[in-house]
């Protein structure tokens, strides 16, 4: 019988989610026994001086699930609701997506539970270059490299690689990814993780003899991974029907114009009150019609209250977890498509792999280049889940994480890193 999924926290949830995969596939028990445990936990106090010139100390971490494919690799997230269970949750499944679609690095995740929208450009710098120096002892171009993630950007990487490169004596451009092009980024990274949902929306619509043109998308959260998606869907032909922000959303059944709608935000701050459009909240914007649904926001997005009342046909996952184990049983009873997140927004951490590669070489390859590379590892891993979940009558979910472990486990069979 597999482990019931209450909808519990992150790591509760991702941690029965790999149980219960693992069950169904045999794991052998020393490799899950492996598996179910981190690397390594680091907790750090981040101490700074304000802007008013007293100290404030902040909590950091960084979480290293496994290497055994290669160096740690993910994200930094900067959130004032940020636990070291998110964390655990969001490394493991950094091992999964990595694994999934073949770039040889294993999971990680880190951050600092801080609200970088109250503080000023210099306290972000301080935190930021602190904050590396804490984690500094565990990170490195071959041992772990971190990323963005949520509200962090490539001013931030930039920050990391400059503070990493000081305290080494030496320029490292490989020890962040998603930096600014000048030191060492990759054309491409920015727009990589809503590119890849853009192509994985197109690879999900084609089994079913569809193309993307004319279908309405709703995206919830229109930063990094939510605005570069819904540019690309817009150009490939979707109409973009809704998108929100942490404030509140809009929606407009004619559609709304990708560009118009960034430079509302950039103007106001926000989307809400575009002209021609009705103000909704992110909760009303998960239920609204539409083909293609795409959470790229936060978490725990879709669950047992309102997946019942979800109208889309399909879901796309951008954000890292948005859909609880609940909230999946009773989509797929009602037959609706999730494409998971460590499919569909590996995207990023793919294009942070070209980075890291580039930056090795000191070589750097144009946009068509990387895209065109992006295009291939992620069709390929899509036809590879397909194929498993129709052979298998599995999920879409299920189906990558089984591949995934499977090709991790592999790794520790030959070599022969168990007892
Ligand atoms: N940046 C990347 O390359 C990758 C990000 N992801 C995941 O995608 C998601 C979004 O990340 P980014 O776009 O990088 O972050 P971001 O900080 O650029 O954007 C987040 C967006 O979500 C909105 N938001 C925040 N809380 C919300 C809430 N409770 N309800 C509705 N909207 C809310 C924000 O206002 C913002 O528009 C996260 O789950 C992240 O882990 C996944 C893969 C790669
Ligand atoms: O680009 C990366 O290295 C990691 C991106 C990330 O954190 C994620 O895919 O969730």
């Amino acid at each position: 019988m597999p482990e019931k999924m209450e909808e519990n926290s992150p790591w509760q949830t991702a941690l029965t989610q790999f149980n219960n995969v693992s069950k169904r596939m045999n794991l052998p028990e020393d490799i899950h026994q492996i598996l179910k445990h981190f690397s390594r936990i680091l907790t750090v106090s981040v101490p700074v001086r304000m802007d008013n010139g007293s100290t404030a100390s902040f909590e950091g971490f960084r979480v290293q699930h496994c290497s055994a494919k290669g160096p740690y690799k993910g994200g930094i997230r900067y959130h004032p609701d940020l636990t070291l269970d998110d964390l655990k949750a969001l490394a493991m499944e950094m091992t999964w997506k990595c694994s999934l679609v073949d770039i040889p690095f294993g999971g990680a995740k880190g951050g600092v539970v801080c609200d970088p929208k109250k503080l000023s450009r210099g306290e972000l710098e301080r935190i930021t270059r602190r904050y590396t120096y804490a984690i500094q002892p565990i990170i490195g171009p071959d041992i772990d490299i971190p990323a963005p993630d949520v509200n962090t950007n490539e001013q931030i990487m930039a920050w990391i690689m400059d503070t990493y490169s000081m305290n080494k004596g030496f320029c490292s451009p490989g020890i962040v990814t998603g930096k600014p092009l000048n030191i060492g980024g990759s054309l491409g990274r920015a727009d990589a993780t809503g590119l890849g949902v853009a192509y994985i929306a197109a690879s999900a619509v084609r089994q079913n003899k569809k193309t993307l043109k004319g279908l309405n998308v709703v995206i919830q959260g229109y930063g990094n991974v939510g605005s570069a998606a819904g540019k690309f869907l817009e150009e490939m032909g979707c109409k973009i029907v809704a998108v929100s922000s942490s404030t509140g959303g809009i929606y407009n059944p004619g559609g709304l114009s990708h560009n118009a709608i960034i430079e509302h935000y950039r103007k106001t701050g926000g989307f809400r009150y575009f002209p021609l459009a009705e103000n909704i909240t992110n909760a009303e914007l998960l239920e609204l019609p539409c083909d293609v649904l795409i959470p790229a926001a936060m978490g725990g997005q879709i669950t047992k209250k309102n997946a019942g009342k979800i109208k889309a046909k399909l879901i796309v996952e951008g954000a890292n977890g948005p859909t609880t184990p609940e909230a999946d049983e009773i989509l797929s009873g009602r037959k609706i498509k999730i494409v998971p997140d460590i499919l569909a927004n590996a995207g990023g951490v793919i294009v942070s792999y070209f980075e890291w590669v580039q930056d090795a070489q000191c070589y750097f390859w144009c946009k068509n280049e990387v895209n065109a590379k992006l295009k291939i590892l992620l069709e390929r891993s899509f036809n590879d889940v397909y194929a498993f979940a129709q052979k298998n009558k599995y999920s879409l979910r299920t189906s990558a994480m089984m591949l995934a472990i499977k090709k991790v486990a592999d790794v520790f069979t030959v070599r022969g890193l168990y007892p």
